[in-house]
């Protein structure tokens, strides 16, 4: 009951959020470059909520849909052009909801122009373009910009908890699913348009961020990749995609990932983390000389995603007591074997040991929103989550080596360059 309670409480607070502090005299100033849809829950409303935050200024490449977007909003600033809102030096962040293909070049374009920038994942199109951004002399400097991908999920306790749990030498296996359905997405959408980078391996590029982040350590070998493609002109673009991977001392990993499934698949394991480790030795000083106690876990995630509406953290570990063996070969005799079960769930800070302020209906973006000012402004993050320029170009090689194998062409490369 307490947690249909929670549930409709935070539901409640997400869509009627209490009224925001005053803002601070010097609150950064953000522009959002495009009247995208994912503007609003991913930084406007955050804003509302944060005291050192005020979304000053929106550019289109329209001024009619910039204004209509800053009157609903209530964004005091409009510009007709993303250059003219970067020329603007009241302005001290950019947000960057572009079509994937257009990241390098704007987030360079604001980094030039002496902006933080928060970036949408993707960070870029491909590998090419993350190194030839992420090592670019501009971020370089110790009062170099911040610049950050928008890997919202990893900054909210709840990942940072999950992974607590892992013992990430004894991964045996882990497996991503992101089934997104296809009535969110439609036909005519950015995501088909290989020209603009294109397709699910990179929309839903969070699995390979997800594996990457539960290995702490980069693939091998991406050993199989299967996709569904859209239908011409859209061939190029996958729609679905199903890969397995080899990580480091035997560890294997899957990903599956659809832009087409159906809202009984979201919610029935579609967007689930699941980590398999092998047996382990784990110390325990009240056994005789000659036993050993073994610990087989497996934990899982239900919604990394979205985990301020509802998520569980489960941690399930099969203990046995058995003799140790001569020279470590083989298995010794049994003698018990017992599992115990555990949920965690950490919708704040405070849930998940971390000191900071916080609210349980408090989104990712909102979590990622005081991740990049604390960055800003020299302060601690929480969890201590960042994803910096060295990871943002490890998913791009990863979603890379993914192509590589299912046979579709890398994201086309930008001719854009700073002069
Ligand atoms: N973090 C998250 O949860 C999510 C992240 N995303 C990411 O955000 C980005 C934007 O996604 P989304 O909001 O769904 O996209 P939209 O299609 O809603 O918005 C894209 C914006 O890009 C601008 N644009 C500039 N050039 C083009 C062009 N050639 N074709 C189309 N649009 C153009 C448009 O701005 P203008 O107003 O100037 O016309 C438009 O507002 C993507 O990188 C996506 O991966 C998306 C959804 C969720
Ligand atoms: O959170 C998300 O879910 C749906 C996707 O299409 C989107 O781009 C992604 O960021």
């Amino acid at each position: 009951m307490a947690g249909v309670f929670g549930f409709a409480q935070r539901f409640w607070q997400i869509v009627s959020p209490p009224t925001g502090p005053p803002k601070n005299p010097d609150a950064l100033k953000f522009g959002i470059l495009g009247a995208a849809n994912i503007a609003p829950p991913a930084i406007i409303v955050p804003a509302q909520q944060h005291g050192d935050v005020i979304i000053q200024a929106v550019a289109a490449r329209n001024k009619d849909r910039a204004a209509a977007f800053a009157k609903k909003h209530g964004i005091p600033q409009v510009f007709d052009s993303y250059d003219a809102l970067l020329a603007d030096p009241s302005i001290d962040c950019v947000f960057i909801p572009l079509p994937n293909g257009l990241h390098y070049e704007w987030a360079l374009k604001a980094l030039a122009a002496g902006k933080h920038v928060l970036c949408e994942k993707p960070s870029v199109s491909n590998t090419t373009e993350a190194e030839l951004l992420f090592r670019h002399p501009i971020l370089q400097n110790a009062d170099s910009p911040v610049m950050l991908e928008a890997f919202h999920y990893r900054f909210h306790p709840a990942w940072t908890v999950f992974t607590s749990f892992l013992d990430r030498p004894n991964i045996a296996h882990a497996k991503v699913n992101m089934m997104i359905p296809k009535v969110i997405i439609g036909d005519n959408n950015i995501r088909w348009e290989y020209s603009l980078a294109g397709g699910a391996l990179m929309d839903l590029c969070y699995t390979s961020s997800v594996l990457r982040g539960v290995f702490g350590k980069e693939p091998e070998e991406c050993t199989s990749c299967e996709v569904k493609t859209q239908p011409e002109p859209q061939q190029l673009c996958d729609n679905t995609f199903d890969a397995t991977w080899k990580f480091p001392g035997g560890a294997t990993a899957e990903m599956h990932g659809t832009l087409v499934g159906s809202i009984a698949q979201m919610i029935n394991g579609g967007l689930v983390c699941e980590v398999m480790h092998r047996p382990t030795v784990v110390a325990d000083d009240s056994l005789p000389a000659d036993q050993e106690k073994v610990r087989t876990r497996k934990v899982r995630t239900n919604n990394f995603l979205f985990p301020t509406l509802y998520h569980r953290i489960d941690v399930e570990d099969t203990f046995v007591i058995r003799k140790k063996t001569a020279g470590g070969e083989g298995t010794g005799e049994l003698i018990k074997t017992w599992k115990t079960k555990e949920s965690k769930k950490a919708y704040t800070f405070g849930e998940g040991g971390f000191e900071g302020e916080s609210q349980p209906y408090w989104l990712t973006y909102r979590y990622q929103l005081d991740a990049f000012v604390d960055r800003i402004r020299g302060r601690n993050i929480p969890t201590g989550a960042w994803v910096d320029g060295e990871d943002s170009i490890k998913t791009m090689k990863m979603i890379d080596m993914a192509y590589g194998k299912c046979g579709l062409p890398l994201r086309p490369t930008s001719s854009f360059r700073l002069a």
